[in-house]
């Protein structure tokens, strides 16, 4: 088994201009390692090259230069294994309205070669909770049955690598929580996760690693973990015994606001100003502390901080 389940290097893609259009630059030299095993969030900005990379990843879309490994398998050199080896859940939910989802996974199956006795066509309907639409024609499925059914089409042939393209937009709670149980158990049993999701909340939730890019740049890969305590930035929440007219000297470089609910939210770096700083200057102000709490940094900021510079 190889400890990374993707591996890109220096990937490249120029999308060729058409017309008056000139020439984008989409990825501009992409490396990249996907651990075997985990689940991997790919965070950007619209237009930073999610659904590029994880084209070519899949074979959709042609690379203008660079390496592409999947499963171990070098895209230019076993191109079948290492299509073989990933499966893409696709952003848009496309789908054949005459198919049965039977029929769709059948078919979806022979295009990947997978042989009839090795199908597991019932055993992925019942996973993604489409027995009982097996029959139905795909035209009569919901947006979520849809969803479920592009997942289970993914799933066909055995991939070992599985991406998952903004997999809950538009999806409601009960199904996105319905989705994220089968893809942990999925990753459980080995696969590995690739998804990209704009919902930054959910991607420090099932992520253990993050890669972020912006401008066709990976700007950021590290544990999800890390990726947080990257940020220096704390507040400190105060609720006060009496409330507060006038937000209290503080030391340099510490921001204060008072928010509606009376409480006082102190902003200031770690590495800067201690938190005792901090109190310390809220006592002589004469001001008496009932509650505090320490709100840490997420994913948000630090998706902020580092792709809010400009082109
Ligand atoms: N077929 C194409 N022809 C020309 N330019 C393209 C093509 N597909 C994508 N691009 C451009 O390449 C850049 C990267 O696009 P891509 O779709 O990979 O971004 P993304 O991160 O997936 O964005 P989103 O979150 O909006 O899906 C964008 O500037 C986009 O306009």
């Amino acid at each position: 088994m190889p400890a990374n389940a993707v591996e890109l290097r220096n990937l490249r893609k120029v999308y060729r201009g058409s017309g008056r259009s000139a020439p984008k630059e989409a990825l501009k030299g992409i490396d990249l390692d996907i651990p075997e095993g985990s689940i991997f969030g790919l965070l950007g900005p619209n237009g930073a090259g999610k659904s590029t990379t994880i084209n070519i990843m899949a074979g959709l879309v042609n690379k203008t230069s660079g390496t592409v490994r999947i499963w171990g398998f070098d895209q230019d050199v076993n191109p079948r294994q290492s299509r073989a080896s990933i499966g893409v859940v696709p952003q848009e939910l496309n789908i054949d309205p005459f198919f049965t989802p039977r029929a769709a996974l059948e078919v979806q199956a022979g295009l990947y070669g997978v042989p009839k006795s090795e199908r597991r066509t019932d055993e992925i309907l019942a996973a993604v909770g489409l027995s009982d639409k097996a029959e139905a024609y795909a035209r009569t499925l919901s947006g979520g049955m849809r969803r479920r059914l592009l997942i289970a089409k993914a799933l066909m042939h055995r991939p070992a690598v599985l991406v998952l393209d903004e997999p809950t937009a538009g999806v409601d709670i009960e199904l996105r929580q319905m989705l994220w149980r089968y893809v942990r158990e999925l990753n459980a049993q080995g696969t590995t996760i690739i998804l990209t999701t704009h919902y930054l909340e959910e991607a420090q939730e099932m992520c253990d690693r993050i890669g972020i890019i912006n401008h066709g740049e990976v700007v950021a890969c590290d544990d999800t973990r890390n990726l947080l305590a990257r940020l220096d930035g704390k507040t400190m929440v105060i609720t006060p015994e009496d409330p507060v007219a006038t937000p209290p000297a503080m030391p340099e470089g510490v921001r204060v606001d008072i928010r509606a609910d009376g409480a006082l939210a102190f902003n200031y770096r770690r590495s800067v100003t201690p938190a005792e700083a901090v109190l310390d200057a809220v006592r002589a102000a004469g001001i008496r502390i009932r509650d505090v709490a320490i709100e840490e940094a997420d994913l948000e900021d630090v998706f902020v901080s580092l792709t809010s510079n400009a082109a």
